[in-house]
């Protein structure tokens, strides 16, 4: 347990760390000081408290239950934007109503076999979902780790993990390969683990800190690099593009997975988010946690639809 607990400590120190390696050598995404100290002068003592479960969207029942579903979730938590109807609201609220209708909807065996056509079906969505085929490849993927390694439950998953969110994060990505979100750029590995950070504080938001959601360690998660953070970031001035980048986004091109471009835009955006964390607390003396920055930020993003953002296809975010 000691080597697991210190390469635990690792996962997100990895994050932070190669997140700055990456922004001190960026050529497309230029990170604005003086506006993430202006942000930081603003919003110190007024950034929104968001509610979790501000959309009223997911499945809670206080149970081991909810803890499968906020894994389910996560797995399939990435590339919605293919599809300009379909929200990252459209899956969580299909996956509770699918839960809600039968309970035994993400046991393990059962998640082992379903197919493209019956995720839609589950969803109620009436045409292919994006990546679907990844999509369905990863439900089988948690559906058989889970079964091999924790009984079926990803409540089991949770509890191995000591209350530490960085063990969860370390626990996950070395068991399930579809949650080790991470890329090269300039020959070292950059570190994200978006989706296995999301379903920490996932745990985190919907238990309020306790049971499931207690962490000791909570403070050393990151943002969620999606495609949503780096488009509030730049729309705030944190983050600038540069004229080649800006015209992609802007003019929707895709931009390709593992690009310069795409490792910067995320990379830039969770160390932004660290430096302004640092300086709303010297401003502030108060503690405020990434997860909370996070909420505010993505929020705030999902509810001006015409923002435009970077078109990756990922199966990470
Ligand atoms: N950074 C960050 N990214 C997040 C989330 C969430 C949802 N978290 C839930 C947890 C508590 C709240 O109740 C939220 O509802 C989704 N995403 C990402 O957004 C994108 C989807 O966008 P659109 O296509 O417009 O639906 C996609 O990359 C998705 O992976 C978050 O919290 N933070």
């Amino acid at each position: 347990m000691a080597m697991a607990a210190a390469l635990a400590g690792m996962a997100m120190d990895e994050v932070r760390a190669s997140a700055a390696w990456v922004a001190a050598r960026s050529s497309h995404v230029t990170v604005d000081s003086e506006a993430i100290e202006r942000v930081a002068d603003n919003m110190h003592d007024k950034i929104p408290k968001i509610e979790w479960d501000f959309e009223g969207i997911h499945y809670f029942d206080d149970g081991p239950l909810t803890v499968q579903y906020l894994f389910v979730l996560d797995a399939l938590n990435f590339c919605f934007w293919p599809d300009k109807d379909l929200n990252y609201d459209d899956l969580a609220s299909g996956l509770k109503a699918a839960l809600e209708n039968d309970k035994s909807v993400f046991d393990a065996d059962r998640l082992q076999k379903y197919t493209g056509p019956e995720l839609r079906k589950l969803l109620n969505w009436p045409r292919p979902l994006p990546l679907e085929d990844e999509r369905v490849r990863l439900l089988h993927e948690v559906g058989y780790e889970l079964e091999r390694s924790f009984g079926g439950k990803a409540s089991n998953l949770v509890k191995s993990c000591e209350k530490s969110a960085s063990m969860l994060v370390a626990t996950i990505t070395s068991h399930f390969p579809g949650f080790r979100d991470h890329s090269v750029y300039k020959g070292h590995q950059v570190f994200f683990y978006k989706r296995a950070q999301i379903f920490a504080a996932d745990l985190f938001g919907a238990f309020k800190g306790q049971g499931y959601g207690d962490f000791h360690d909570i403070t050393s998660i990151t943002i969620f690099a999606d495609y949503i953070v780096p488009a509030v970031l730049r729309e705030l001035g944190v983050l600038i593009y540069h004229s080649k980048l800006a015209t992609m986004i802007d003019s929707e091109s895709e931009i390709a997975a593992g690009s310069e471009e795409e490792v910067e835009l995320r990379a830039c955006s969770i160390y932004a988010v660290e430096k302004m964390r640092d300086l709303i607390r010297l401003k502030s003396g108060k503690q405020v946690l990434t997860v909370e920055l996070d909420l505010w930020l993505w929020a705030y993003g999902v509810q001006r639809p015409s923002l435009q953002h970077h078109r990756t296809l990922s199966i990470y975010y």
